[in-house]
């Protein structure tokens, strides 16, 4: 917790609903505001940005934006937000909407060389444009380019991509891995969209009903097994490595990562040696005490049972296993867990039904 860049404590009180958190966050990548409709997400951005008032405090790289007895107001905080809706200045082209954002730091404080945002957010064909003839999906990179151009210490999204269709949003994703990858700033991006997470995020904040459940790195908090998330269908975990070779015959890739490999469903985008992230649903994966060869799934890895929680919905067990260093999760009957007799600490066999590369 020491370690962390920025920390943040607020308490928000409206009619029927308490905002209580208490946050540690990185100073560089994204971290994932994760929680359903009306947890308090953007009430907590809010409170981050100094638009709305909360007790308590921010502090970000040392530098205090909210103490008990201090407030800077928004216009003093160097952050930007980009919100849902893009706010482009209509009678501007993209260029200028771009230097009207970079102007407003002094030259010798800019850590965003222009050019360099261009390029990451692929806008140098779209340069001389004005922003009625661009798309959804342009404008939000736009937005997004700006908002970086005004050298902020702390990058606030509010589901950048809700208000695109499905393709825009596709396509915009590369451009934020991207972002995440280069900009040594931190972003705090809000997202109901478990595969928004799994794809763009490094840390994750889970919220229910305004207050933090877990909080931490991606993999370990998402392999956690005692988060309210857990009981839903698309709980799982996110693995990171590396294709390692294709199997052109059977359209397969072999996927490497620290416990072992896996194979996917090939996919052109990838190419042997690309690192990715797959996931792989607690719903997906079973258990067995023998090697078993002749069944219809692939993917077999020898794990040791790490956590069992029996019964976290009726007649639901979660198991928690380790394949070298990586956690996976398995959800169960809990009838068959026991039969199975599972008990932390044994070695037994876990099948993958599906695994999924995160695009
Ligand atoms: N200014 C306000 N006055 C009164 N209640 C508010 C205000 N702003 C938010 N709320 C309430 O606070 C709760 C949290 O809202 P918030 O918008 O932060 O949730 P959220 O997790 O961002 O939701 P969504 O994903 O739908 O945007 C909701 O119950 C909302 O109705």
């Amino acid at each position: 917790m020491t370690s962390a860049n920025i920390r943040a404590r607020f308490d928000c009180r409206f009619p029927g609903f308490h905002l209580n958190v208490d946050l540690a966050l990185p100073g560089t990548g994204i971290t994932a505001l994760f929680g359903h409709s009306g947890c308090g997400k953007t009430t907590l951005l809010r409170c981050m940005a100094g638009l709305q008032q909360a007790t308590g405090e921010l502090t970000v790289f040392g530098d205090a934006w909210q103490t008990a007895h201090t407030f800077k107001p928004v216009h003093r905080r160097p952050l930007a937000y980009v919100f849902q809706e893009t706010h482009l200045f209509p009678h501007l082209s993209v260029s200028k909407n771009l230097t009207f954002g970079q102007r407003r730091v002094p030259a010798n404080q800019r850590k965003i060389d222009f050019d360099d945002a261009v390029a990451w957010l692929g806008l140098a064909h779209l340069l001389d444009r004005m922003p009625a003839r661009l798309s959804g999906g342009e404008r939000q990179r736009v937005a997004i380019a700006r908002a970086i151009l005004t050298s902020p210490n702390l990058l606030l999204m509010d589901e950048p991509l809700s208000a695109l269709d499905q393709g825009s949003k596709q396509d915009i994703l590369p451009y934020l891995e991207r972002l995440r990858d280069h900009l040594a700033m931190p972003i705090v991006y809000v997202s109901h969209s478990t595969s928004e997470v799994a794809r763009l995020a490094n840390h994750i904040v889970m919220m229910d009903q305004g207050k933090v459940v877990a909080q931490g790195p991606l993999q370990e908090t998402l392999a956690r097994i005692d988060h309210p998330f857990r009981l839903e269908e698309d709980a799982g975990i996110i693995v990171e490595g590396r294709l390692e070779e294709l199997d052109e015959h059977w359209h397969l890739a072999r996927f490497r990562f620290d416990g072992g490999s896996l194979w996917l469903r090939q996919d052109e985008k990838l190419q042997p040696g690309d690192t990715a992230r797959i996931q792989v649903l607690a719903k997906d994966v079973s258990i067995a005490l023998s090697e078993h060869r002749d069944q219809s799934i692939q993917n077999l890895l020898e794990a040791r049972v790490d956590q069992i929680e029996t019964d976290i919905s009726p007649g639901t067990t979660l198991v928690r296993l380790m394949s070298g260093e990586t956690p996976f999760l398995s959800r169960l009957t809990s009838r068959s867990a026991a039969q199975l007799a599972l008990e932390p600490g044994q070695q037994v066999w876990i099948q993958i039904k599906s695994v999924a590369l995160v695009e």
